[in-house]
């Protein structure tokens, strides 16, 4: 059962101690901050929040950060900067899926997102689910009603998922993942003027995979979790297809709208998907570990 403050008694100091990990990383690296709240998408979307992204590929087990909808993940290293010092405090007591949930509501915060009431008491995961990692994470050039019935069948609804893509408020995209939407021929629902900036960040229709070219998800406030995404989608700015598609689908639209006139009924919203997402399907009892190290099984 997930509580909260589940470590008050095997750890107090625990969230403390992963909240000033997190506010140091911030200063050293921002975008930190925004990986965290990424990882928590692709970790708790395949199967459970239960830390089996963090897996590495050694003999038996294929890391799920080596599928291609991992692509453009970082700050891995990180994790490990914060398990340690967690290990230090209390051996073998907080899951790699707790770090996972808290870090993501810690970085969440220091965007000027959101402070979110979250649950501890996930277990690790004894297996990695790389196989299906690209089955369960919907693609950038996924429809609309596909996106939003893979979050459906975990609990969030319409409105939710609008809150969730929000995250795109934060961010980057490397131009592999945009190309489509300019060459040959520039989308129409894009901003004429938006596509020409995009054509000069990313001026090859094959952009070279050693060259990590990028555009920031919001121009605006590049780092900050606000409702900009839903200003800059209303005037046809939106990065990703699946991004332009919350405009395009009218299911998704009236949110759109409702988020891009107000920012705190955005972060209601926001906390409210996230916390869902952060409680889905968790390990319990015996079906799960308190790993030692988040990138291997325990022995
Ligand atoms: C199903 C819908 C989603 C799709 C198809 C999607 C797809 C993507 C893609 C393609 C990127 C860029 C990767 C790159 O080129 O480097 C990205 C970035 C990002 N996504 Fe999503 N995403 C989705 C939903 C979410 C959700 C629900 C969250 C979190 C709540 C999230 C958080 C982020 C963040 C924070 C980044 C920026 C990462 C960075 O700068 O390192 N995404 N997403
Ligand atoms: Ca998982
Ligand atoms: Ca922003």
């Amino acid at each position: 059962e997930l509580q909260l403050n589940y470590y008050s008694k095997s750890c107090p100091r625990a969230e403390e101690i992963i909240k000033e990990q997190v506010a140091i990383l911030y200063r050293k690296h921002g975008n930190t901050a925004v990986s965290w709240i990424r990882n928590l998408f692709h970790d708790c979307v395949v199967k459970s929040c239960d830390a089996s992204l963090l897996l590495d590929t050694v003999v038996g087990v294929t890391s799920e950060k080596t599928a291609a909808r991992s692509f453009g993940m970082r700050n891995f290293k990180y994790i490990d900067t914060i398990k340690d010092a967690l290990e230090k405090e209390c051996p073998l007591t907080v899951s790699c899926a707790d770090i996972i949930a808290l870090t993501a509501r810690d970085g969440a915060a220091l965007l000027k997102g959101p402070e979110i009431k979250m649950k501890t008491g996930r277990k690790d995961s004894k297996e990695s689910y790389a196989a299906v990692v690209d089955k369960l994470i919907p693609n950038h050039n996924d429809s609309m009603s596909l996106v939003l019935s893979t979050f459906q069948s975990i609990g969030i609804d319409t409105e939710g998922t609008v809150a969730l893509l929000g995250a795109h408020s934060v961010g980057r995209v490397h131009c592999r993942n945009i190309v489509q939407r300019i060459y040959p021929t520039v989308d129409p629902s894009l901003d004429p003027q938006y596509a020409d900036y995009l054509k000069f960040r990313c001026p090859s229709p094959n952009p070279d995979p050693k060259v990590v070219d990028y555009v920031r998800n919001d121009l605006e406030t590049p780092m900050e979790l606000d409702n900009m995404y839903y200003k800059n989608l209303l005037s046809h700015k939106g990065l990703l297809l699946i991004d332009s598609e919350l405009v395009s689908n009218p299911t998704t639209y009236p949110f759109v709208v409702k988020m891009a006139a107000d920012n705190a009924y955005f972060h209601d919203q926001f906390s409210r998907a996230l916390l869902i997402l952060s409680e889905n399907n968790p390990l319990s009892g015996d079906q799960g570990d308190i790993r030692k190290d988040c990138r291997f099984l325990n022995h």
